[in-house]
């Protein structure tokens, strides 16, 4: 119908990268007008690039109830947005603008975890060979990084123009352009020690180091770490690793042991990366299972219900990890997991150290996205099958 044709239309367009830089330069300019302008083109290209894309998923879990009631989501949502392709640039359509953003960023509160019932009711209900399961991996990858960068772009117009004072803060919408990165750090330990105190009644302690690498000479000011970041993401992802090792140090050592070996917390800024190594003696976990914890397809399991969601040890694994990994990846950062299997492991979360380089890192829906979804999976080009070839025979011979 016409709203195909409208998908069509601004699906053809690519998503337009903003970084660091954009987004606080236009926030401090702070013209309400030209955001709308921006918006009204950006967010339609955004949501259309990755609604094509859902329909290119795998069939069986493209019928999934619960894939349905998401894309429903945005089609909904994308007409309530292309509706301000034409309207006049008034006081009126302005506030309006702003009250469809809120009402859009409210209704799709729960894609994650809709998504995630949609692929447990997938394992459900059909065997899953290896084909789709890249697939779902790659599609969710893209698809919760698309809606990364739609909330991103949500927040900052309606933190900017929303009505809501900033006070004296000086956080240039969802930014703060002088993130303490050691507060961050805090806070969030803070926060899941006392989720591991009231589970285990005990929780490692935390040593902090940091290594100023730009300060090489000590008589340089401050040699605090403050970088131009999202505050909300970093302890996204710090909040989810510090829950993970001290799960991983307490399951390993036994509540019956009255010290547990501290997590220890290294912050070094570099020319180019800015890295925040957590580092665990949880006991490690073998390198064939490192890769899972980033799976979707591992990570779905039937997820408690919010009533006892406190009662199991930090709740699962989840979507935590992935998600974690692809707030770090928005900006052009990472998070990699190094385990020593029997001792422990270290997480390391990089960040872009110069915001000119931190910019957006946004999916595009094209014909090598498409092309990735019906690309056979590759014959194998390395072998380790032992026994039975003639290479096996010829060595018996020598
Ligand atoms: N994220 C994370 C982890 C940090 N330490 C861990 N130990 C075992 C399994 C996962 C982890």
């Amino acid at each position: 119908g016409n709203i195909g044709k409208m998908l069509d239309f601004y699906s053809q367009f690519n998503p337009s990268p903003l970084s660091i830089k954009q987004f606080i330069d236009f926030g401090l300019s702070a013209c309400e007008r030209k955001s709308f302008i921006f918006l009204r083109k950006e967010l339609p290209v955004r949501l259309a690039n990755i609604m094509k894309e859902i329909h290119l998923l795998p069939e069986n879990l493209l019928k999934m109830p619960s894939v349905g009631i998401v894309n429903n989501l945005y089609i909904t949502s994308f007409e309530e947005i292309i509706h301000f392709e034409k309207v006049d640039v008034n006081e009126t359509t302005l506030d309006k603008f702003c009250q469809a953003l809120i009402k859009i960023r409210n209704r799709h509160t729960d894609v994650v975890q809709t998504m995630a019932q949609g692929v447990l009711e997938l394992k459900e209900s059909h065997d899953v060979d290896i084909q789709t399961e890249n697939s779902i991996q790659y599609f969710l990858d893209r698809f919760f990084m698309s809606r990364i960068s739609i909330r991103m772009l949500i927040n900052q117009h309606t933190l900017l123009f929303g009505g809501q004072l900033n006070g004296h803060s000086r956080h240039v919408g969802c930014i703060d352009p002088s993130c303490d990165v050691i507060g961050v750090i805090k806070d969030a330990y803070e926060n899941a020690r006392f989720l591991c105190d009231q589970y285990y009644l005990a929780s490692p302690e935390l040593r902090v180091k940091q290594h100023n690498g730009k300060f090489e000479q000590k008589l340089e000011r401050s040699n605090e770490i403050r970088i131009i970041y999202v505050p909300s993401h970093l302890y996204h992802m710090l909040f989810e690793l510090f829950k993970n090792s001290m799960r991983a140090v307490m399951e390993h050592h036994g509540c019956d042991s009255d010290n547990y070996p501290p997590l220890e917390v290294l912050l070094v800024r570099g020319k180019e990366d800015i890295c925040v190594k957590i580092s665990d003696r949880g006991g490690g976990i073998p390198r064939s299972q490192t890769d899972h914890l980033f799976k979707y397809m591992y990570s779905t399991a039937p997820q408690p219900s919010k009533s006892d969601a406190h009662t199991v040890p930090l709740a699962g694994y989840g979507y935590g990890l992935p998600l974690s990994r692809l707030y770090a990846r928005y900006l052009h950062g990472d998070i990699v997991l190094l385990s020593c299997e029997g001792y422990g492991t270290d997480a390391i979360i990089y960040l872009k150290a110069l915001s000119t380089e931190a910019n957006e890192l946004l999916p595009i829906f094209n014909k090598t996205s498409s092309k990735f979804y019906r690309t056979p999976v590759p014959t194998a080009d390395w072998s380790s099958q032992c026994g039975g070839g003639m290479a096996t025979r010829q060595l018996s011979m020598s």
